[in-house]
């Protein structure tokens, strides 16, 4: 058996953790995952930035993927959206081994991060209307005037997105990510610049996407408590190493601390 298997849920070696009430793989936890990442490991230069990481995240399923600074974080997300080759190992995203086949998924992935940034020239409209059809959704000035509607980007729809605040950038870049209505969303630190009222309302937007769709999501984050809200599982990285995984609650029992904030405080001294 791989070790990929080994964290099918209900065969998960420390934990035996159940699917989430509302996912799609509670009834069939053979089914294939959103994402699977096997022995994944990479090497720039003489480092590895990446170091024999596995985990995988069941369909509808949020994950949170955590992490010191340098933990590796953002260099596994880059290989779980093809944008980095592994030097060993594979980050398969719906079935697909993402080195190799990532053109057959694409359509069915999307990605945000606050520090990549979109056209800042083209209007929020243009940007929407670009990366639309790159995704090639159909109808899609309805598409953009909903996400207009959803996201309160009214008064700026028609500003160059360069031009917006860090605030306004995000919550255009988390509109754009759900342009093409994902089944796989990744987010790399999705509220970074956001004030907590914004930030709030954006986990809100994205609790309530993941809920309708029955999406997958992995996402990234320093703020503990934010991924105590939005996720189902974590796993915890540092220096390119997997070093604990489990449910929030499970990890404060385990590492005898009140919360996430406290189990990563301590992982961080001793891992
Ligand atoms: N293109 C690159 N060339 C060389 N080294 C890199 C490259 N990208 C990342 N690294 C190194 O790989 C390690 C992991 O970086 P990564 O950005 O994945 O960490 P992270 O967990 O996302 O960190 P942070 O929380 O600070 O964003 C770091 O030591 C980083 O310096």
């Amino acid at each position: 058996m791989t070790r990929i298997a080994q964290l099918t849920p209900g065969k998960h070696p420390a934990t035996g953790i159940p699917a989430p009430g509302n996912s799609p793989a509670r009834s069939d936890a053979d089914e294939v995952p959103a994402i699977a990442v096997e022995d994944l490991c990479k090497k720039y230069r003489t480092h590895w930035a990446v170091d024999d990481v596995n985990f995988i995240v069941p369909k509808g399923w949020t994950v949170g993927l955590l992490g010191g600074n340098g933990a590796g974080k953002t260099t596994t997300i880059a290989m779980i959206m093809g944008l980095v080759v592994p030097t060993f190992g594979r980050a398969m995203v719906l079935g697909c081994d993402m080195a190799k086949d990532r053109h057959k998924v694409l359509s069915r992935m999307n990605f945000e991060s606050p520090y990549v940034a979109l056209p800042g020239r083209l209007t929020v409209r243009e940007n929407l209307m670009v990366f639309g059809r790159l995704y090639g959704v159909p109808d899609l000035k309805t598409r953009i005037a909903e996400l207009i509607e959803e996201f309160g980007l009214g008064d700026v729809a028609d500003r160059a997105t360069g031009r917006l605040s860090a605030g306004q950038k995000t919550r255009v870049a988390v509109a754009k990510a759900l342009i093409n209505d994902p089944d796989v969303l990744l987010l790399d630190e999705p509220t970074a610049s956001l004030d907590p009222d914004r930030a709030e309302w954006v986990r809100g937007r994205l609790r309530d996407y993941q809920r309708r769709r029955g999406a997958t999501i992995l996402l990234s984050s320093h703020n503990m408590p934010e991924v105590e809200q939005l996720c189902d599982f974590v796993v915890i990285m540092s220096h390119g190493r997997v070093v604990a995984m489990g449910r929030p609650r499970e990890l404060a029992e385990r590492f005898k601390c009140r919360d996430l904030d406290e189990v990563f405080i301590h992982l961080a001294r001793v891992a």
